[in-house]
Order: structure tokens, then C-alpha cells, then sequence
């Protein structure tokens, strides 16, 4: 059978080997050049950073002069460990499903998030081509580097006279694909705290009761917040007041995912280090945190290095004080779809457009899937791709169309 024409430039939109850490912007802006070319879009590429452009597709509006649209994405992929993929992971391989009945197309980036990105697209392309337009304008944004935190990406493109130039009033971004048939739409996200404790110490022989070592120091910390995961861990498990299943965006995970240490077994270590992926949720009083992660350092003679902290707790209105969401949620609800409001559990480049003001909701139009982002054979059914073009043509015409 004929691969369609969306579906083919989804595979090509794939093979660019936009991967950490080395990721080919060059390859992914030309193609999106070609793109904008296509479709009459204009077409701006700004460099924040050397060799890290972000791209803005713009499809000017009836009515200019209003907010814009946003529709984000980015461009980078996480790395892969090859050996565990049916198929290489930047070949985009279309599989035919078992019962005939539709493909699979594997890949590095088919979930996160290069089907968003790609269907924002087919998405002007399928309303032009039915020659709709809509009031306001639209801007179709693809930034580098959001997999290793933004900084180079949306960090710098928010703060950029470019980016005011957008006069956005409205974005929508990714987010995870849901294993049931509802919609997951997430409004706000938790606040990344990366803590790593570092504790020096005396050392000596391996045989002999050292005092005052670096692990005796380090060991309770470890202890301390281990028993603040369990705390969270059981706050997860209990279920609401209304009896549904709590979602991990409404605690605060915590991850021991650093440990170094050690030089020989029959040397005592002079240093010793744990860092942690804490994940705060919104309702969380940031800087008591960060205070309470400060004193159990000190307590125990332990100094702390804060890697990375979010301090900025703003989420996006899901009722009528954001007339964005009223056509929002009628134009998923038109197509037969349930909403789910979650708060993401990890970081994505959302938090900057929602910090700089910017009402931001994270959709990705994938339900009844596996969750494969970040996974080994990491793939989308082609069915799901035309799907969310149609999905993103009605969304688009919905918050676009919202008059002044
Ligand atoms: C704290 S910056 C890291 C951002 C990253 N985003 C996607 O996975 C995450 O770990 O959530
Ligand atoms: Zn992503
Ligand atoms: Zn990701």
C-alpha cells in the first residue's frame, strides 16, 4: 500500500537524527524550511546559542492584530540504547500491525514529540487545503535542547524581542500519551529540584572504626529523605477524598539517582556524594523546601549543590478567566473525547511560556497507547498520526478563531 503523503513526511521528519547529545539542528531547520516553503508559511530561525536554532512557522491570522497562537514543540530526542530496538531507531520503520489493520512507526522521537510537532503542520496544510483560515494568527515554534532542560532553547527564546514580536496569547505543548480513552491535558507541572549532597570525611584503613567518614555524614541524609519518599510514596497510593487514584503530578516524587564513593574496598573514602531527582508539586512551598534541603546538609556536616530548581508554581486556567480553554474543551469534546486536567509529572518547556505569562496546556493526541517516551522501540500506530492531524485542525480552528 501507498504510504500517505502526511505519513511520509512524518517518516522524514524522524530520520533527522535530532538526537542528545549531539543533535543535527541544521538538518531538522532545513527540512522545516522546506516545509514552510510548502505550505506559504513565513519562516524565522534564531540562534539564542551557536548551532541551536529555534524556528517559527507562522500562518498569518484574518485578524492579526490579535494575541497568536502558539503551538510548541521540540525538536530534540533523548538518546537510545540500540541494542534493545526491532528497528533502528532513526530509520522510521513503517510495520504493519499484526492484524493487518494499520502500521506502527518506530522510532526515536515518533511520541516525544515529533508526531505533535508534525501534525501541528498537517494541520495548517489540511485547513488550507479545505481553504478554511482563522482570526488569529498562527505560530508553529520548534525549539532545540528541551530534553537537557531548555536553557539554549525556550529559556532564552521567551526572554527574546522575537518572541514578543509573537505577541502570544495562547500555547499549546506536549504531553504524554494516555493507556485509556481519555485525553490527558496538562495544565501546570511540577518543579524540578535536582539536590546533590556532598560529604568530605577522615579516611584511613578499611579495618579500623574510622571516625567522622564522609559516608557516616552522608548515610543519614540519604536516610532523612529516603523516608520523605516513603511519606510521598503513600500519599500517592491513598486515594482521593472522591475515592480516584491520585495522578504522580499531585505528590512530590523523589529518586536517588547519583551515588559515588570509593576508591578500594579497604580504603575509607574521603568523599562521598548522593544526588536526587526531587519533582515538587505545585502545591509545595518552594523555598521551605529548599531551606529544609539546606539545613539537613548543614545538620550533617554535608555541603549541598542545587543543580537545577524551578521556583515558579504558575499553572494555566482550565475555566472561563482563560477563554482559550472554553474552546478548547468544546473542540476535544466535539470529537467524542474526555478530558483528564493532570499536572505533569516531569519538566517541559511549557513552564517558561506559563512563567513569561503565557496560558500553556501540554497535549499530546495519543490515547489508547503504550507509553514510550524515553523507552526502547518507541513508536506511534499511523492511524494515530492522521488522526491527530484532524485533532489539531479542530483544535486550531477552535482557540484560533476565539475573538478579541
Ligand atoms: C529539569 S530540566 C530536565 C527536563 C526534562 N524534560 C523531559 O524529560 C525532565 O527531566 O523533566
Ligand atoms: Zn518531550
Ligand atoms: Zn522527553
Amino acid at each position: 500500500m501507498d504510504v500517505p503523503a502526511p505519513v511520509a513526511r512524518f517518516i522524514e521528519y524522524l530520520r533527522i537524527k535530532t538526537v542528545q547529545p549531539t543533535p543535527d539542528y541544521a538538518g531538522c531547520r532545513e527540512y522545516l524550511r522546506g516545509q514552510a516553503l510548502e505550505l506559504g508559511l513565513g519562516f524565522q530561525a534564531h540562534e539564542y546559542v551557536a548551532g541551536k536554532p529555534v524556528v517559527v512557522l507562522t500562518w498569518e491570522g484574518t485578524e492579526p492584530g490579535l494575541a497568536s497562537i502558539v503551538l510548541n514543540s521540540h525538536t530534540d530526542v533523548v538518546p537510545v540504547f540500540e541494542e534493545f530496538w526491532t528497528h533502528p531507531p532513526f530509520e522510521a520503520a513503517r510495520v504493519a500491525t499484526a492484524d493487518g489493520g494499520d502500521y506502527q512507526i518506530i522510532a526515536r522521537g515518533a511520541q516525544d514529540m515529533k508526531i505533535v510537532g508534525h501534525c501541528y503542520l498537517e494541520a495548517i496544510r489540511a485547513m488550507q487545503q479545505r481553504g478554511e483560515r482563522v482570526r488569529r494568527t498562527v505560530h508553529a515554534v520548534f525549539v532545540p535542547d528541551e530534553e537537557i532542560g531548555g536553557h539554549d532553547g525556550m529559556a532564552l527564546f521567551v526572554e527574546s524581542p522575537e518572541f514578543a514580536a509573537l505577541n502570544a496569547g495562547f500555547a499549546l505543548d506536549e504531553g504524554i500519551a494516555s493507556t485509556g480513552d481519555a485525553l490527558r491535558v496538562f495544565y501546570g507541572e511540577r518543579a524540578p529540584c535536582w539536590a546533590k549532597f556532598v560529604a568530605h570525611g577522615r579516611t584511613g584503613h578499611g579495618s579500623q572504626f574510622i571516625e567522622d567518614t564522609a559516608a557516616e555524614k552522608l548515610v543519614p541524609i540519604v536516610d532523612r529523605l529516603m523516608a520523605f519518599r516513603r511519606e510521598q510514596l503513600a500519599e500517592f497510593r491513598t486515594p482521593n477524598a472522591d475515592g480516584s487514584a491520585k495522578a504522580l503530578g499531585d505528590v512530590t516524587s523523589i529518586n536517588l539517582t547519583l551515588l559515588h564513593s570509593g576508591v578500594q574496598q579497604n580504603v575509607v573514602p574521603e568523599s562521598a556524594t548522593a544526588g536526587f531527582d526531587i519533582r515538587m508539586t505545585p502545591t509545595t512551598d518552594y523555598r521551605a523546601f529548599r531551606r529544609w534541603l539546606g539545613d539537613l546538609a548543614a545538620e550533617h556536616g554535608a555541603e549541598l549543590e542545587i543543580v537545577q530548581f524551578w521556583d515558579d508554581s504558575t499553572t494555566t486556567p482550565t475555566d472561563a478567566t482563560n477563554p482559550f480553554w472554553p474552546a478548547f474543551e468544546a473542540a476535544v469534546a466535539a470529537q467524542g473525547i474526555a478530558i483528564e486536567r493532570e499536572i505533569f509529572p516531569a519538566a517541559t518547556d511549557s513552564r517558561y511560556l506559563r512563567r513569561a505569562g503565557i496560558p500553556a496546556l501540554g497535549v499530546t493526541p495519543l490515547r489508547n497507547t503504550p507509553i514510550l517516551l524515553h523507552d526502547h522501540n518507541e513508536y506511534v500506530l499511523q492511524s494515530d498520526v492522521l488522526a491527530g492531524i484532524e485533532f489539531y485542525a479542530r483544535i486550531v480552528a477552535a482557540v484560533a478563531n476565539v475573538p478579541g
